[in-house]
């Protein structure tokens, strides 16, 4: 990228965001993944202001400039080339700006996912990852921090592998096998179960929005959950769930959002198991039958998904395991508030393993795959590939 930061990419990023929201509210076209909540957040934003922690930028490589900003906690970072964006913001690779030495001499060498975000939800991002702090299925948060000069909100978690659809896509066949799918979808519920355990929703359960640790780490084989921009409390401070509001406006991504949402009804923890569903189909090599229509057409896509449980049941369902089925039922029976019944999904995942003859320590497909890690360096992590954090930055393709 000629002679501008990667954070000043986000900068313009989270600009042209911002100006497509305000042209919705001016009644221009409205993008039909935008939440309310984050359009009357950016109105908020634009209107605010706070203390500069930008640091300055210092010039790497061919004509590119690292910008360092300082976290609450006084460390200063370094943000480096893109590795994923969103809806309303990116997230960049980073590093401490002054690597302290070690006592071998030799200067560690950490690395971090910053993502910046110009709207205030990243207060809930940092709401969510407190209340998940020692789960297994979630980042740890490090530091956040807001960049005055770039009107920017940001976070610094641990950096972690491919997002599942880059982790499909390093596998040579490009699907999961039977086996990598069902545990993927043990540990994915297992996340949910987990971030509802301590009061949230997520409402954006996506491929997109689990990954990998990092393929040179211990955690290559665990499921990490992200995203909490449109997470939402559903019980009180004593704990108890919260009644149903009379409408739920519009929260999610279209293609796996629950058909509830399409009714514009309230969310509860349900919603987020028929998301996690879908992605399940999708994960055990299935087409969801809504795969092709744009995500504005939604009412085609509520129509799709309820023919997927009746007429078009068999062959929405015809790559998964038959057990499937009930889980699929047992998801349509629950209402609002309704305790999602966890175990039993387990239990019928677990069935599946057996009859498949699975184990939990079978290598999943990208550690049988020696050159997948090289793969998804190559296409998304160009800088990883060579020794940890000793190499320039870079721009590197990120595909959503
Ligand atoms: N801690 C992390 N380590 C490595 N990559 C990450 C990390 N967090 C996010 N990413 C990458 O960035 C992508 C976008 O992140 P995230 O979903 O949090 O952003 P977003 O702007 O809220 O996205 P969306 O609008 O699609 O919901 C992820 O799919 C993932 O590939």
């Amino acid at each position: 990228m000629p002679s501008c930061s990667a954070w000043s990419a986000t900068k313009r990023f989270c600009g042209q965001v911002r100006d497509s929201l305000l042209g919705a509210l001016r009644g221009d076209a409205v993008d039909d993944e935008v939440s309310e909540q984050n359009c009357s957040n950016v109105m908020t934003r634009a209107t605010t202001g706070a203390p500069s922690t930008v640091e300055g930028g210092t010039s790497v490589g061919r004509s590119q400039v690292i910008t360092v900003v300082k976290g609450n906690s006084g460390k200063r970072y370094k943000i480096l080339e893109v590795i994923g964006k969103g809806g309303f913001g990116m997230v960049h690779r980073g590093t401490l700006d002054i690597e302290e030495p070690l006592e071998s001499g030799f200067p560690r060498v950490e690395q971090f996912a910053i993502k910046a975000e110009q709207e205030s939800s990243i207060h809930l991002e940092i709401e969510v990852l407190t209340a998940t702090r020692g789960k297994i299925h979630f980042c740890q948060l490090l530091d956040s921090g807001f960049d005055d000069y770039c009107n920017v909100h940001y976070i610094v978690m641990n950096l972690l592998g491919p997002n599942l659809v880059q982790a499909r896509n390093c596998i040579c066949r490009r699907s999961f096998s039977l086996s990598t799918a069902i545990r993927i979808g043990i540990q994915t519920l297992h996340a949910i179960e987990e971030l509802h355990s301590v009061g949230f929703l997520s409402r954006d359960v996506k491929p997109s929005n689990f990954a990998l640790g990092r393929f040179s780490s211990e955690q290559r084989c665990r499921v990490f959950m992200l995203d909490f921009g449109i997470a939402r409390r559903y019980v009180d401070d004593g704990g108890d769930p919260l009644p149903q509001r009379d409408s739920g406006g519009w929260r999610g991504t279209s293609r796996y959002c629950s058909l509830r949402v399409h009714q514009k009804l309230d969310q509860s923890r349900r919603d987020d198991l028929e998301s996690w569903f879908y992605m399940m189909v999708e994960l055990l090599g299935g087409r969801l039958l809504w795969v092709y229509l744009r995500r504005t057409q939604k009412a085609e896509i509520a129509e799709m998904k309820a023919r997927a449980r009746d007429v078009h049941r068999k062959a929405f369902l015809e790559r998964c395991p038959k057990e499937f089925d009930v889980i699929l039922e047992a998801i349509d029976r629950w209402g609002f508030s309704s305790d999602p019944d966890y175990d039993g999904i387990y239990l019928v995942l677990t069935r599946v393993m057996q009859r498949q003859k699975i184990d939990f320590h079978d290598p999943y497909d990208w550690e049988l795959e020696s050159d997948a890690a090289l793969r998804f360096d190559r296409e998304h992590r160009a800088p990883l590939a060579a020794k940890d954090g000793g190499a320039p930055p870079s721009q590197s393709h990120v595909e959503q």
